[in-house]
C-alpha cells in the first residue's frame, strides 16, 4: 500500500499532480490512498497512521519541505520508504537530492522501490521538538519566514520572502547569540544550520551535502546590520558564502544557541518558535525513495 500525505497549502498548488500520481501508481496495480493534511501537524498525524498500516511500503509526503519533515517525523523509526512529490514553494531536499518533480518519474521511482539513507536534524526550540529534513535558521532569515504573508505567499510564491526580506531589511536589530558548536562557543549576528549544500531553491549555502552523514554544516554570520547581509546575501546568490571574512562555516554533531533576547527560529521554512535552541541527528535514519543506477529512471 502506497499512502500519499496531500498539503493543500503548499506553495505549488497543483493538486492535480495527486491524482495522476494515484493513477499510474494504480495502473501498476498498487494500491493506493489518499490524506489530506488539515491543520498544521496534521501530516505527522497521517503518517504515524500509514506507517502502522500492514502492508504500507511507501509514504508520499505531496508538498514542501515543511511537509517531507512532518511527514518524517510520523513514520520515524518504521521499515517504510517516504517518497517525494515535490508541491512546496522552495523544495529545497528534492533539488538536493535530484529528485525528479515530473509525476510519470516519481511513480516509476516508487515502483522500481530504490532507496538512500538521509540523516535528518532534531530541532529543540520554544515550540517543542521536532526533525528538519533540510535547515534551521535562527536570526535574520527566521525573522523572515516569521513575518512572510500566508496569503502573499500563495500568490506569489518565493517573491513574498523577497517581500518579507525588505521589511526586515529595515526592521531586524540582529541582537546577539552564542551558538555552541559541538562544545566550542562562537558569537553571531545570525546563523543557519543545514543538512543540505543548497538554500532557498537552488542557491549554494555550504560546501557540500550532508544529508548520507550524521553531520551538519553550520554556517555562522557573525556581522550585523544591512550592508552584512545584503553583501551575505549577493555572496549566497553566487555561490561564494565560505569566501566571506565575516562567515564562518563549520561541520558539527551538535549545536546550541542562546540569546539574552528570544530570537525567532524557522525550520524548513516554516516558523519554530525562539531560542534557546538545541540541534542533533535524528534517532532513526529515513529512507527516501530516489532512482538507483539500475531502475534506469
Ligand atoms: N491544512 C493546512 N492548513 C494550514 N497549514 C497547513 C495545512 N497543512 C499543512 N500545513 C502547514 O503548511 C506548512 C508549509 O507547507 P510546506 O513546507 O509543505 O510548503 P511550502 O512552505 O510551500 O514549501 P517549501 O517548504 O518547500 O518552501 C507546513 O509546515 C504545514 O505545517
Amino acid at each position: 500500500m502506497i499512502f500519499i500525505v496531500v498539503n493543500p497549502h503548499a506553495g505549488g498548488h497543483r493538486l492535480e499532480r495527486v491524482a495522476h500520481l494515484a493513477q499510474y501508481l494504480r495502473q501498476a496495480g498498487l494500491h493506493v490512498e489518499i490524506g489530506h493534511t488539515q491543520y498544521s501537524g496534521h501530516a505527522t498525524m497521517l503518517a504515524r497512521m500509514a506507517a502502522r498500516t500492514p502492508g504500507c511500503t511507501h509514504i508520499v509526503a505531496a508538498g514542501g519541505d515543511g511537509t517531507i519533515a512532518e511527514v518524517a517525523q510520523g513514520m520515524a523509526g518504521a521499515d517504510i520508504v517516504l517518497a517525494i512529490l515535490p508541491l512546496g514553494t522552495a523544495n529545497v531536499l528534492a533539488r538536493e537530492l535530484g529528485l525528479p518533480f515530473d509525476v510519470a518519474r516519481v511513480a516509476r521511482i516508487i515502483t522500481a522501490g530504490g532507496s538512500r539513507r538521509v540523516w535528518p536534524g532534531r530541532l529543540r526550540s520554544s515550540a517543542g521538538e521536532g526533525l528538519f529534513v533540510q535547515m534551521v535558521g535562527v536570526g535574520f532569515d527566521a525573522h523572515v519566514v516569521h513575518h512572510v504573508s500566508l496569503r502573499l505567499k500563495r500568490a506569489v510564491g518565493r517573491m513574498a520572502y523577497v517581500a518579507s526580506m525588505l521589511g526586515a531589511l529595515r526592521q531586524y536589530r540582529f541582537p546577539p547569540m552564542t551558538v555552541t558548536v559541538d562544545g566550542a562557543a562562537y558569537e553571531a549576528a545570525s546563523v543557519i544550520v543545514s543538512k543540505g549544500a543548497l538554500y532557498a531553491g537552488k542557491y549554494v549555502l555550504a560546501p557540500q551535502s550532508m544529508q548520507a552523514e550524521r553531520l551538519f554544516s553550520v554556517v555562522l554570520f557573525h556581522s550585523a546590520g544591512i550592508g552584512a547581509t545584503v553583501r551575505a546575501g549577493l555572496a549566497l546568490l553566487r555561490g561564494n558564502l565560505g569566501r566571506l571574512r565575516d562567515v564562518t562555516i563549520v561541520q558539527a554533531r551538535v549545536i546550541e544557541i542562546s540569546s539574552p533576547a528570544a530570537l525567532p527560529v524557522q525550520g524548513d521554512g516554516d516558523a519554530r518558535g525562539f531560542t534557546p535552541v538545541r540541534i542533533d541527528i535524528a534517532d532513526h535514519p529515513l529512507r527516501i525513495a530516489v532512482a538507483t543506477d539500475r531502475s534506469g529512471i
